[in-house]
């Protein structure tokens, strides 16, 4: 009897590996049939694109230390947002003559209609020979965080010093390069006698850095009143990366198609207060503290691959190299392993999950009183996946404690995701735009993990790509915000053929068939 029970187990055992073998295996060959099929760069590129009579830009030596000049003179001005109620206001009131200076022709040509925004802020609209087309925006703004050269800068953050090839200063990738560059752009254009078939509005917010309330808000109220309706707008966010992706070969361009939510939500803490010589077991601090290190412990949840940043990584698989390869093409088997190899880095932290930074911690008045008050903010950065409301949720089980008071104090939803397929008449543009420029970058589409002027433009289009042409080398992400901000003049004369070339591609009708329906016609 023993025997026969012990083959029967033995038999079972056997069925159960070869399940476990064949299901092993099966996914095995999925997994390698996608590694090796997934070719989502394929498309429009090999299509026959409308035939236009493109202008080249070829920059001669006059022009180059003109532009520079400019570019440097923008720099020097110290358009700063200092917090949400002081801006040098005096600062942007010199930039809107020196813009006026720089580009003589973009503000005397009678295609270009200029208005002043809200004071400072700047919308341009340049008309289209074909009312029909349906009009896009370019988006930037020319307010900077404050920067200050004790900080360890190489050089003062409103110089423009040149050093090796590198203009230094505040703005230079965030967001003067793409001011800047795209009235450049169209200075050049105008000049050699160019009038668009589309029209197309151009808006420079003068207070983005502090959440655009009065810029981009008051541009976006002007053209509801005008029942504008946009094709696309194209705002900064995401950039060239060259290095930065880990085991990624080659650059690659991420094209915004959404950005994360935001939260500020207020922590609070109210006791008693009294003399330190009889303190209390807990302090209103001590209690706080607790609740912000249970936030730091507990992270939220991982979202990869519930987002726009899973088609990132399966755009971007074929230019990783084995086992990478077979990872970002499988991301419906690896999802959870790619997300604990993407937390370790705070930026590839970003992409995976909501993330929480507590950014404000106050209480205490004096050496010997027991503080009534404490307070945190905790600043999220709401993953696509979820929404304010339920990171308010987690928030409150997380913190658990009934003495400390979670309030909401602002927040909005992640923003609506943008096409980026065959139709996508914004996205495919910017990807030409790339290409032709730089053949050797790989375009995809990504999530903005910062938010920009463009998120008020919801009701104009459903349209919204963050992407400027600026190149991230390895150590570049720290520079925005952060001190040594910089790029090369040959990276700024790069954004500004990208702006020229761009605005003409914009003038085709429409997109052209894509390669694959070609083929089957
Ligand atoms: C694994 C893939 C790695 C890809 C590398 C990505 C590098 C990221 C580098 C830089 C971050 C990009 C930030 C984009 C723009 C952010 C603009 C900004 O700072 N906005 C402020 C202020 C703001 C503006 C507008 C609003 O409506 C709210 C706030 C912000 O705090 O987000
Ligand atoms: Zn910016
Ligand atoms: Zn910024």
């Amino acid at each position: 009897l023993k025997t026969k029970q012990t083959s029967q187990i033995f038999k079972f055992l056997k069925i159960i590996i070869s399940s476990l073998l064949i299901t092993v295996l099966l996914l095995f060959t999925i997994a390698a049939i996608r590694t090796l099929s997934l070719d989502v760069n394929a498309g429009l590129q090999l299509a026959h694109w409308e035939k236009t009579n493109n202008k080249s830009l070829v920059i001669d030596h006059h022009q180059r230390e003109e532009l520079l000049a400019n570019f440097k003179e923008a720099i020097r001005i110290p358009t700063v947002s200092f917090s949400n109620t002081e801006s040098n206001t005096t600062a942007l009131h010199e930039f809107d003559r020196f813009l006026r200076k720089a580009f003589p022709t973009v503000f005397s040509s009678s295609l270009v209609h200029h208005e002043l925004v809200a004071n400072y802020s700047h919308l341009f609209w340049v008309k289209g020979s074909q009312p029909e087309l349906v009009p896009y925006m370019l988006l930037a703004h020319i307010d900077v965080v404050p920067a200050s050269e004790s900080d360890g800068w190489e050089a003062p953050p409103f110089s423009a010093k040149e050093i090796d090839g590198f203009i230094y200063g505040r703005g230079t990738i965030d967001d003067k390069n793409s001011v800047m560059g795209i009235l450049q752009a169209l200075e050049y254009l105008l000049l050699k006698g160019y009038a668009p078939r589309r029209g197309f509005y151009i808006g420079l917010g003068h207070d983005e850095e502090i959440s655009g309330l009065n810029g981009a808000m008051n541009i976006v109220r002007i053209l509801k009143q005008r029942g504008v309706q946009l094709l696309f707008v194209m705002d900064e966010g995401l950039t060239i990366s060259d290095g930065i992706i880990p085991g990624l070969e080659g650059p690659a361009a991420l094209i915004g198609l959404s950005e994360k939510g935001q939260a500020v939500i207020k922590l609070s803490v109210s006791v008693a207060p009294g003399h330190s010589s009889m303190p209390p077991r807990e302090t209103s601090i001590g209690i706080l503290a607790t609740a912000v290190k249970r936030l730091e412990d507990n992270p939220m949840p991982r979202l990869f691959g519930y987002g726009p940043e899973g088609d990132t990584f399966e755009h971007l698989a074929h230019k990783f190299s084995l086992p990478l390869k077979f990872i970002m093409s499988n991301l419906w088997l690896f999802s959870p392993l790619l997300s604990r190899i993407l937390e370790r880095k705070p930026v590839s932290n970003a992409f995976v999950r909501t993330t929480t930074a507590v950014t404000f911690f106050n209480a205490g008045v004096k050496i010997n009183v027991i503080p009534s008050l404490a307070e945190a903010y905790v600043n999220l950065r709401i993953h696509s996946a979820q929404s304010v409301q339920e990171v308010l949720d987690i928030i409150k089980d997380t913190v658990g404690d009934q003495r400390v008071k979670v309030e909401l104090v602002d927040g909005f939803d992640p923003l609506p995701i943008s096409g980026a397929d065959d139709k996508a008449f914004g996205f495919q543009i910017i990807k030409k735009t790339v290409l032709d420029l730089f053949p050797t970058v790989t375009v995809a589409p990504g999530i903005c993990i910062g938010n920009t002027d463009s998120r008020h433009f919801v009701d104009l289009t459903k349209n919204i790509y963050r992407f400027s042409p600026a190149w991230f080398k390895p150590g570049d992400p720290e520079r925005f915000h952060g001190i040594n901000e910089r790029i090369s003049t040959k990276n700024y004369e790069e954004m500004i053929v990208f702006y020229f070339n761009l605005i003409q591609n914009c003038d085709i009708r429409k997109l052209p068939e894509p390669h694959s329906s070609v083929h089957e016609l």
